[in-house]
């Protein structure tokens, strides 16, 4: 008999058909406690659970006595209660690698835009404000050149250092929980502590994790540090960064604009004051979002928990010292 499983999001077609061929598959919309007794039987049989955005907590875990895998349709698990999988020896697998290119142009379209005020300048002319030849208030600043600063030198951090160094000429400064020499070797990247980073930066890209450790990493304290004329992009996990220290800091002056994938609250409340904010971009959390790239990630997510529920975690796995 196939091993059960439950998908909590939708798959193409070809990918869902994989999944069957290995798998008796119960697919819901949601991992809600509403959603778990309904299908309460599916949820106590499944050995493998898939798909993305939910929290994964003992509470659902208790629902699933013979879970043996999960598989995130991401890189980021910070929605998974890693201690609780260990914990009953659940493998936890990601898709890296897949979506590292594509984040990483993400975070270039937040470079540009925001300097460059594309969005905001792109609006006027809509609005047929182009009437004559353009003055110094339709100005952006330069990219080229300027200083870009990474914290979180990972795999997304690494392929925007290449295009901020080969694409644009620009200086990169890191900062990570360990030298990256290869960072330093390509893109001539230079190592220095958060505080020298935040200070001699033109652009802050912040790509971290969320952790106990970088929640709330930037603050009030960080954004001072920065140059008034600092642009800050976030592109990792919204609460790495005290979103109201932020408000304040665009609204003082204190840094220039802000790029920003990813929020505390998602989606951002319409109420929200960085949505009134002209020198704000904020883009729905699109990180991975291309069509391409997205496949990429569900069938490697598909990939990930055929290779667990198999025994098989050399590779995208979070915590492979469980199969042991
Ligand atoms: N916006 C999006 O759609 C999107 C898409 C993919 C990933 N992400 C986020 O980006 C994160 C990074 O992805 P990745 O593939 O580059 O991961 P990675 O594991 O390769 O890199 C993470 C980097 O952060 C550093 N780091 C971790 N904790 C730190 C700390 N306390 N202080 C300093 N540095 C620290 C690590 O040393 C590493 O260099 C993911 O965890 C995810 O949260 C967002």
């Amino acid at each position: 008999m196939k091993p059960s499983v439950i998908l909590y999001k939708a798959l193409p077609d070809d990918l869902l058909a994989r999944l069957e061929h290995h798998f008796t598959v119960t697919q819901v919309n949601d991992l809600s406690p509403e959603t778990v007794s309904q299908h309460e039987s599916a949820f106590a049989r499944a050995e493998g659970l898939l798909g993305s955005s939910e929290k994964v907590d003992s509470a659902l875990l208790e629902k699933m006595p013979k879970l043996r895998a999960t598989s995130t349709v991401s890189v980021g698990y910070d929605n998974f209660d890693v201690d609780a999988l260990n914990e009953r020896r659940i493998l936890l697998m990601h898709t890296p690698t897949v979506l590292t290119e594509t984040v990483a142009d993400t975070m270039m379209t937040l470079v540009l835009a925001t300097a460059r005020r594309a969005l905001d300048v792109a609006e006027r002319v809509k609005k047929g404000e182009w009437t004559g030849s353009i003055g110094p208030d339709w100005f952006g600043i330069d990219v080229h050149h300027k200083t870009l600063g990474i914290i979180g030198m990972g795999r997304i951090g690494l392929a925007l250092a290449q295009r901020a160094h080969f694409g644009f000429s620009m200086p990169v400064l890191y900062n990570a929980r360990r030298h990256h020499p290869e960072a330093e070797e390509r893109f001539n990247a230079r190592y220095c502590d958060i505080d020298t980073l935040l200070a001699e930066s033109d652009f802050v890209c912040v790509v971290l994790p969320l952790t106990d450790e970088t929640r709330h990493m930037i603050g009030k304290a960080q954004f001072e540090r920065m140059k008034n004329s600092a642009i800050f992009i976030n592109a990792g996990r919204g609460p790495v960064v005290d979103e109201q220290a932020l408000i304040a800091a665009l609204q003082s002056g204190e840094i220039y604009a802000a790029g920003l994938d990813v929020f505390e609250q998602e989606p951002l409340p319409t109420d929200s004051p960085l949505l009134t904010l002209p020198n704000v971009v904020a883009l729905p959390h699109i990180g991975s979002a291309t069509h391409e790239t997205r496949y990429n990630m569900a069938a490697c997510a598909v990939d990930n928990l055929i290779d667990a529920l198999n025994g098989k975690v050399e590779k995208n796995c979070v915590n492979p010292q469980v199969a042991s």
